[in-house]
């Protein structure tokens, strides 16, 4: 193999590391066989010389980059299938692979299957009859056929129940009816859905014996087999350019009175019979469970996303030097401004807070699905509002911390060869699909709002709402981790009490409950954030405590500094709250301040190694800034050199617009 010559700066910095990285990397892939085996999918996806592009995607049409998007899916599906341990189960699958990013070093903006992996396919496998999964799924899995999740209309993203597209039975034939009656009822969104797939879950408002039977899924062939064409009745398209997601072939989709047999309802939850007798499923959100597994999935898709953006943007930042700290001296690198630290590490604690979060919510996904199988819905409101709340904080902090490590880039971030602005485009969207983000944390709200209620009745909550009995005023301030998170449950409780107080206030000064809940809704949004603060901090401290007991104890102190700073930093950033709702004082905030810029010091050696810990693999990084051996300025310039234009030293339009122009001849 040929020596990698690494820039200086970034050499030393690996040098000073006090913990052993590859001690972290197997830390975060939970063990060294997974990471061995991680490697060995990495190693043989890349040793795959077509998955390449040779040209930089940017520069192709969309057309073009959707036909390459497509060519690379169908190959990289068949590698990672010859990769397969058919002997795991699908939970395990997905666990194990949660630390896979290998997606990105294919697709910089997502692939035009990923709805058929992550909807489609589950969507058979939680609202299909035993029936339909036997047949739909050994289709799905064999990618005999291609689907998507189309839920979404023109005129109705948010609020299912106001979904145009209906199914209406039809006895005398044993027939669904589809239809769109207007524009607005066209399916808007759906990946894969324009020119990839050939079928759809459709999610329709079901009519049977003239009676609205709400929100059901269908399974809809819209493509034939062999032509590909659109099957009569069936209007579709794609939805055009977006911010990101390019890539994903995001459609539209129109029924015209189309028809389909009535086993292609997935019946698993509710029925049709025969005669259109309808037999509602135990709980009708049952309907809605392949959203709340898409939101479980988010929280660590935006863990992985963020580690690849902060890992850019600390060895830049170690590579880059920047004006003066003292005169004398050189240029130091621009990591050594406190400033820096403070944007760009707690990217790195947020990621290890959320991957640690993701594991810990899809165990209990896990746990509560097998529970709802056996027919216990017990834990369904519980696992719906941890699903939203923990998508919705991941999602928003996500964003914030990948533009951060963006800007921190200074101008060069600005480059898409940076790959910053792609993976921004990559978790911006994500706090607004799988439901928009207020109005996940409305849902959360709802479910604390009941949670204070059954309190004040003498009802036992769930685990996560349990903190809201605790009654005991904080008598005075306690700055170690799990102190804050106390505190951080003081503030979610009384941030709630505080809502509720308003909401009943509203009701009583005469406004409806609807109306009153609109008028409280920005306190009760505030106190759902909250209560998804205080479990974060929780979670990521109790987590890292019982996984990282057995490390050595310099990566100990190392993940103990991350989740302190993290603990700090919104510590620092919800001051307000924690002064009026804990016995806060300002010689405490002083005091907090000065051991979170003491942590920005211990952590500063270690920025390096903390971000190789993540092992994220320069062709997954795809970027000029970030890559491990720190040729910034090289790989600037030799992806400059890509641009179509330097391609000829005189562009066409010097001769046709500019010289006449500048000439007065135009
Ligand atoms: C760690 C392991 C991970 C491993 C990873 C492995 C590798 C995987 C690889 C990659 C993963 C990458 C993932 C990222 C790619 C994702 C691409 C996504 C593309 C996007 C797709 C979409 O967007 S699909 C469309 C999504 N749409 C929505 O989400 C719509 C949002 N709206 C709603 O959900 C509802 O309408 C809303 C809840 C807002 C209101 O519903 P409504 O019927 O009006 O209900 P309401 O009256 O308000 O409440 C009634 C009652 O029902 C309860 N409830 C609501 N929803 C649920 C639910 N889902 N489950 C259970 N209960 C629910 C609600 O709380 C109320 O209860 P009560 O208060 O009455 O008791
Ligand atoms: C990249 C991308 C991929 C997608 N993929 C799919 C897909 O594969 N399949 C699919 O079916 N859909 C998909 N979607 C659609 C997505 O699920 C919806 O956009 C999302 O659910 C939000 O709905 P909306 O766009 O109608 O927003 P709206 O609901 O119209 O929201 C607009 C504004 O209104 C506010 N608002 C709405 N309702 C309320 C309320 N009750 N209280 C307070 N405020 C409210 C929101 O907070 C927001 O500020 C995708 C979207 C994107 C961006």
């Amino acid at each position: 193999m040929a020596k990698i010559t690494v820039n200086k700066d970034l050499a030393s910095e690996r040098a000073k590391c006090e913990f052993n990285v590859e001690e972290l990397t197997n830390y975060l892939d939970g063990g060294r066989e997974n990471t061995a085996r991680r490697r060995r999918m990495e190693d043989k996806v890349l040793s795959v010389k077509e998955l390449r592009d040779e040209i930089p995607e940017e520069y192709l049409s969309h057309k073009e980059k959707y036909e390459n998007a497509i060519r690379k899916a169908v190959l990289f599906y068949k590698v990672q299938k010859s990769l397969d341990d058919p002997n795991q189960s699908d939970h395990e699958r997905i666990r194990n692979s949660y630390r896979s990013t290998i997606t990105s070093a294919i697709f910089k903006d997502n692939s035009p299957l990923t709805l058929h992996i992550v909807m489609f396919i589950p969507a058979i496998i939680g609202q299909g009859n035993d029936e339909q999964r036997e047949y739909w799924l050994k289709r799905a899995k064999n990618m005999e056929i291609i689907g998507t999740y189309a839920q979404t209309e023109l005129g109705h993203g948010t609020f299912l129940r106001g979904l145009e597209t209906t199914a209406t039975y039809d006895p005398a034939t044993e027939e669904f009816v589809l239809h769109s009656p207007t524009l607005t009822a066209y399916k808007w969104w759906p990946g894969g859905l324009a020119h990839t797939a050939n079928y759809c879950v459709v999610m329709a408002i079901l009519y049977t014996k003239s009676k609205n039977c709400g929100i059901q899924p269908f399974i809809v062939q819209i493509r034939d087999e062999e032509t590909h064409m659109p099957l009569p009745g069936i209007k579709l398209g794609e939805i055009g350019a977006k911010l990101g997601y390019n890539t994903v072939n995001n459609g539209f989709l129109g029924f015209d009175n189309h028809r389909i047999p009535r086993d292609r309802m997935l019946m698993r939850n509710a029925q049709v019979s025969k005669d259109g007798t309808f037999t509602a499923g135990a709980n009708s959100k049952l309907t809605y469970g392949t959203m709340v597994y898409v939101r479980v999935l988010i929280v660590n898709n935006m863990a992985n996303l963020l580690a690849k953006a902060v890992t850019i943007a600390i060895r830049y930042s170690a590579v880059r030097r920047q004006s003066k700290l003292k005169p004398e001296d050189p240029e130091p690198q621009i990591l050594d401004y406190v400033t820096q630290q403070h944007k760009l590490f707690i990217g790195i604690a947020t990621s290890h807070a959320y991957s640690r979060t993701a594991l810990w919510l899809w165990d209990h996904y896990a746990k509560v699905t097998s529970e709802l199988n056996a027919g216990k819905l017990d834990n369904l409101p519980e696992l719906h509002s941890l699903a939203c709340c923990l998508k919705v904080l991941s999602s928003v902090d996500a964003a914030v911390f990948v533009e951060r490590s963006r800007l921190a880039c200074g101008g060069h971030g600005y480059m898409l060869s940076s790959n910053l602005p792609q993976t921004y485009g990559l978790v911006t969207p994500a706090s607004t699909f799988e439901g928009e983000n207020t109005v996940l944390l409305l849902q959360v709200a709802r479910s604390l709002v009941k949670a204070w209620q059954q309190m004040l009745n003498g009802r036992q909550l769930a685990p996560s709402m349990a903190y809201l009995a605790d009654q005991k005023q904080l008598d005075r301030w306690d700055g170690s981790v799990n102190g804050i998170i106390r505190a951080f449950q003081k503030v979610a409780r009384g941030k709630l009490a505080f809502s509720v107080a308003n909401f009943e206030k509203y009701q009583k000064m005469g406004l409806s409950r609807e109306d009153a809940w609109n008028k409280a809704s920005v306190q009760l949004t505030a106190a759902a954030e909250s209560h998804g603060r205080a479990i974060v901090v929780q979670v990521f401290k109790t987590e890292t405590d019982r996984i990282a007991s057995s490390l050595s104890p310099p990566l100990r102190k190392a993940l103990d500094q991350l989740v302190e700073l993290f603990t700090l930093y919104w510590a620092l950033e919800r001051l307000g709250d924690l002064l009026l709702y804990s016995p806060l004082s300002e010689v405490d905030v002083r005091d907090m301040q000065a051991r979170y810029e003491e942590l920005l010091e211990k952590i500063r050696p270690n920025a390096v190694g903390l971000v190789d810990g993540f092992d994220i693999r320069d062709e997954i990084l795809n970027s000029a800034l970030g890559a491990y051996d720190g040729r910034v300025y090289e790989r600037l310039m030799e992806e400059a050199l890509k641009s179509p234009l330097n391609a000829e030293p005189v562009n066409s339009s010097f001769h046709k617009y500019l010289k006449p122009f500048m000439q007065g001849k135009l």
